[in-house]
């Protein structure tokens, strides 16, 4: 190593230029200059503190002697002369001092890593109706929470030593090419938490590549979204109404509109899910038009009113699934609604794994996509390996609409990464690729129904119930 030279503080403060860039580790002072574009963090943590002292952040990512192992010794310029140490030099460097964020201030959106973050900011900064509106779901939360956590005891079967160096994450959806195995599931009222809603959403889906589902309740028409983002995909979310000239209008606008590539007629809203005095009390108030007399004959007047594929949301059974195949639709999405209309209704990852026992055929006549509680690009890979087609994400882009276009964007952008990353860290390199032998469902598997009745219970006549009382 070079003479133990001491360099005044002074002296080190002027080498804090990407050309010439000094850093002092424990005293010692290095020029780091050739190794800012190695460096597997980034440039850009290394010349926040060029021409200062990184220890601190340094050590609590590397072991002492990673500076010393990986540079040349020339680099090696001598040693902090601790009695020239001033206030200057002690300062944080920018961007260092913790800046304080208000409770109702939205952070900068690149602070934000995951969908979480997202759902965070928006407790702390949406309305009290939009959050309310926005985050409940029907009586306890049970079917809402379960969502989650059932992907979350579904384990990945990780194969190594496979080339991942490139991976590909496109799919194709009803006869589309799209960049990611990821929808925005409609969601009602965007602009509750942004003045540009679904317009935003729509520009930021058709930059990144993937298809938007626009709510029968949107804030925004069909028309004002294709302005919008004229290149965007969308699939467009019908309740049919108690008035039936009312929908068939709506699926005339559809077909006017060479943007909808598909009709998604929501199956699980019969009857809204219970009222609260904080804002779920809107669902109720928008969804009054919804005909709860709907049946399966009803989706023969859909089929006829529209040339597009008809998919419908809101499968809980695999017995539905069975007959939406029967019936001729072109895709089911196994959703409970977020858990927003009957609490304790299944998870949607037991739905699909209920349709892989009970009636497999399904995923060989129409597509198979699944939404509630995706969360993660894991969520999204567990999906897929056990057959869905697709997955949608409805709250978390409601959330990152806070931020408008940008913020569904990066939300897009980190669904993406933690897809790739996790693909590449199963061992896949194409969505071809993903299989049920990449997930193990034992945690699960009890919760998966094996056949339509009940494995033991058996129906009890009412009437002889009753006469037994008397005696
Ligand atoms: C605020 C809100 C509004 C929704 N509005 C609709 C709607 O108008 N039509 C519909 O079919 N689904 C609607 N959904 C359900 C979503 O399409 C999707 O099924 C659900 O959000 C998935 O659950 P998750 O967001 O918890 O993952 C809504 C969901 C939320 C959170």
């Amino acid at each position: 190593m070079a003479d133990q030279k001491l360099l005044s503080a002074q002296q080190i403060s002027t080498h804090k230029t990407p050309e010439d860039c000094w850093i002092v580790v424990e005293k010692q002072v290095w020029d780091v200059s050739d190794f800012l574009e190695e460096h597997p963090g980034g440039s850009s943590i290394i010349l926040k503190y060029a021409g200062s002292d990184a220890t601190k952040a340094y050590s609590e990512v590397h072991a002492p002697g990673v500076l010393k192992n990986n540079l040349n010794p020339e680099k090696f310029k001598g040693v902090l002369d601790e009695s020239t140490i001033d206030a200057e030099w002690v300062k944080p460097p920018p961007g260092e001092s913790p800046k304080v964020i208000l409770e109702n201030e939205k952070p900068p959106l690149h602070t934000l890593i995951n969908s979480h973050d997202f759902q965070l900011v928006a407790s702390k900064t949406a309305s009290k109706k939009t959050w309310a509106f926005y985050s409940s779901a029907a009586t306890d939360l049970i079917t809402r929470d379960a969502n989650k956590s059932c992907f979350d005891r579904i384990w990945f079967r990780p194969r190594v030593l496979r080339n991942v160096r490139s991976v590909d994450s496109r799919t194709n959806i009803l006869g589309g090419s799209y960049k990611l195995p990821l929808f925005v599931s409609p969601a009602a009222m965007a602009k509750l938490i942004h003045p540009d809603g679904e317009c935003a959403i729509a520009r930021a889906c058709a930059n990144k590549g993937i298809m938007q589902g626009i709510s029968n309740n949107s804030s925004y028409t069909m028309d004002e979204l294709r302005t919008a983002a004229p290149s965007a995909d969308f699939f467009f979310q019908l309740y049919v109404n108690r008035e039936r000239e009312k929908s068939a209008a709506l699926l005339r606008q559809c077909s006017a509109n060479p943007n909808v590539k598909a009709i998604f007629v929501t199956v699980d809203a019969a009857w809204p899910g219970p009222n609260d005095k904080k804002g779920g009390g809107l669902g109720r108030v928008m969804a009054g038009f919804i005909d709860p007399g709907l049946t399966w004959e009803d989706l023969k007047w859909v089929k006829q009113h529209t040339h597009k594929p008809v998919c419908l949301k809101g499968v809980m059974s695999a017995d539905d699934a069975l007959l939406a195949m029967k019936a001729g639709l072109d895709g089911i999405l196994l959703s409970n609604h977020g858990g927003r209309n009957l609490d304790t209704s299944p998870p949607s990852i037991i739905t699909l794994l209920e349709i892989h026992r009970r009636c497999p055929e399904v995923f060989d006549h129409m597509e198979v996509y699944v939404d509630s509680g995706i969360r993660r690009g894991t969520d999204i890979l567990k999906a897929v390996c056990l057959g869905a087609t697709a997955v949608g994400m409805g709250r978390s882009m409601l959330f990152a609409t806070n931020y408008g276009q940008e913020g569904v964007e990066h939300l897009i952008d980190i669904m993406q990464d933690e897809l790739e990353t996790a693909m590449r860290n199963i061992g896949i390199t194409s969505l071809a690729e993903a299989s049920p032998d990449l997930v193990h469902t034992g945690d699960v598997d009890h919760l998966v129904p094996s056949s339509r009745s009940h494995p033991y219970a058996r129906a009890i006549a009412k009437g002889r119930r009753q006469g037994s009382s008397k005696l």
